[in-house]
């Protein structure tokens, strides 16, 4: 069986890097961050990420997976390279290669004998082709032969080992059959469905299919917008157009918007690609702006259920960017609360696992509770930004008694309308009808 050496230990090297050793290959992972590495050695995982850890010291412990600074080394020792380092928004939207180029050059260093080397980073069409370049350009001996592929990856943060282990797909293009070949034999394991293709259509249907989930999000979002203003529940619509299997009921959640290190991300890699190749996406740019809008909708709402926020305190549940990870890139919590702030507005916040993470990006007067219940307690409103499983299944009774008044703003849809008229609740939600107080009207 081939050796895959993985380069970079995010979420992406980490998680897929592990599930490769799971079904029977020898893995060996690397990191610029020897911080990170070291603490791997030790399988302390630096990602919340349900189920890794066990998947970690299980295959440390079978000697299939381990973790090395030594970059060069692991080239050498590693039949298949995966690059999985990170490609962040530069300020222009366009995807920053610099760690791509850098894992690039290092190969292309220490290689020494044939290899494949996979892209599974998310990088614009082009850069398969720029990678062959880097490293030809970095070997000390051009005679030693080489292929290039992508394979990108789909996994979900939160569901990421689950996702891997029960891929759908294998996307993969390649410089040779030969690479494809081996690439497709690692997957055989898996039993997923491969599909083969150019280089260039690989590293475009990463971006079509993330592109396209977001599209899926901002058209229900609008579609919620509409909802409010004409007196539907988009709860309702979305699981009527979801019965029709040519649409799907999945991504039809509507809410305060996509967050993330990767749709944000990716659907301005996507536009910049689109700009650049002179093609006007005037869909996708409506995309993001849809989704810029949408979080705002919090302010919008807590400000029409208790007026001016100055010196008013507010529950923020939840910070990370979705349910079961620790990641806050792009979360809507790192948006919402320095604003509520700036309102005037004192924030108590509450998440089971990313408040060490929020704390980094987050002004000091945030105040944290280790209790869902203790940030509840005297404040205004309680703003409901992550469908937590502690949250979706909170003692609204005692949420009731904790709070000033009886207000819930619920970004993430998480109630049924019927219980919160019940339970005594004001309660706006997301393309619902308002939930208000018995003695007040109802609005559509
Ligand atoms: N986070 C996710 O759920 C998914 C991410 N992706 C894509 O995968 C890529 C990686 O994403 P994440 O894992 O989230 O990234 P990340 O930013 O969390 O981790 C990247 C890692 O690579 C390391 N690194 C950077 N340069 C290096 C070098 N020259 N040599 C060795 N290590 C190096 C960094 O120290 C870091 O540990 C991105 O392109 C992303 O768009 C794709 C699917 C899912
Ligand atoms: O390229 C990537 O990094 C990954 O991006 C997403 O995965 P991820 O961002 O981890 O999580 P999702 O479950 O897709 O959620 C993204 C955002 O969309 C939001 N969302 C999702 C679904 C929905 O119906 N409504 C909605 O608002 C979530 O709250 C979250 O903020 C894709 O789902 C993965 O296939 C892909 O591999």
């Amino acid at each position: 069986m081939s050796t895959i050496g993985v380069i970079g230990t995010g979420y992406v090297g980490l998680v897929s890097g592990t599930c490769f050793s799971e079904v029977g290959h020898q893995v060996i992972c690397c990191d610029i961050d020897e911080a990170k590495i070291a603490k791997l050695q030790r399988a302390e995982i630096p990602i919340y990420e349900p189920g890794l850890e066990e998947l970690v010291k299980r295959n440390t412990n079978l000697n299939r997976l381990s973790f090395s600074s030594d970059i060069a080394s692991v080239i050498h020792r590693s039949d298949v390279i995966f690059i999985a380092v990170g490609t962040p928004m530069s300020p222009s939207g366009e995807a920053d290669l610099s760690y791509v180029r850098a894992a690039a050059a290092a190969i292309g260093q220490s290689i020494r004998d044939y290899k494949v080397i996979v892209t599974k980073s998310t990088v614009p069409v082009g850069t398969g082709r720029l990678v062959q370049e880097i490293i030809r350009s970095n070997q000390s001996d051009p005679s030693i032969p080489f292929d290039v592929a992508s394979n990108p990856e789909f996994l979900r943060e939160g569901s990421a080992v689950h996702d891997c282990m029960n891929m759908e797909r294998a996307v993969i293009g390649a410089t040779s059959d030969r690479a494809a070949e081996i690439i497709a034999r690692l997957h055989d394991p898996f039993r997923t469905t491969i599909f083969k293709t150019s280089l260039e259509s690989a590293e475009m249907i990463k971006y079509a299919a993330n592109t396209f989930l977001a599209a899926k999000i901002s058209f229900i979002n609008a579609i919620a917008n509409i909802c409010e203003r004409v007196g539907a529940d988009v709860t309702e619509v979305a699981k009527g157009m979801g019965l029709d299997s040519r649409i799907g009921n999945k991504f039809l959640q509507a809410g305060i918007g996509y967050g993330g290190s990767c749709f944000p991300k990716d659907t301005h890699a996507l536009k910049h690609i689109a700009d650049v190749s002179g093609y006007d996406f005037k869909l996708l740019e409506a995309v993001i702006e849809t989704n810029d809008k949408q979080r705002m909708l919090v302010i919008e709402k807590l400000e029409k259920a208790i007026g001016n926020l100055t010196d008013k305190k507010i529950a923020v549940l939840g910070l990370a960017f979705k349910p079961n990870t620790n990641d806050v890139r792009e979360a809507p919590s790192l948006t919402l609360i320095p604003k509520l702030l700036e309102k005037g507005a004192r924030v108590q916040a509450y998440d089971p696992i990313a408040v060490e993470e929020a704390r980094c990006y987050l002004p000091d007067s945030v105040v944290y509770t280790q209790d869902l219940y203790d940030a509840v307690r005297d404040c205004d409103a309680c703003v409901i930004l992550t469908e937590w499983k502690e949250v979706v299944t909170m003692e609204l009774d005692h949420i009731r008694e904790l709070l000033r008044k009886p207000v819930i703003i619920d970004g993430r849809n998480c109630f049924a309308l019927e219980r919160m008229r019940q339970e005594g609740f004001e309660y706006y939600s997301i393309g619902r009808p308002e939930v208000l107080a018995p003695n007040a009207v109802l609005s559509v």
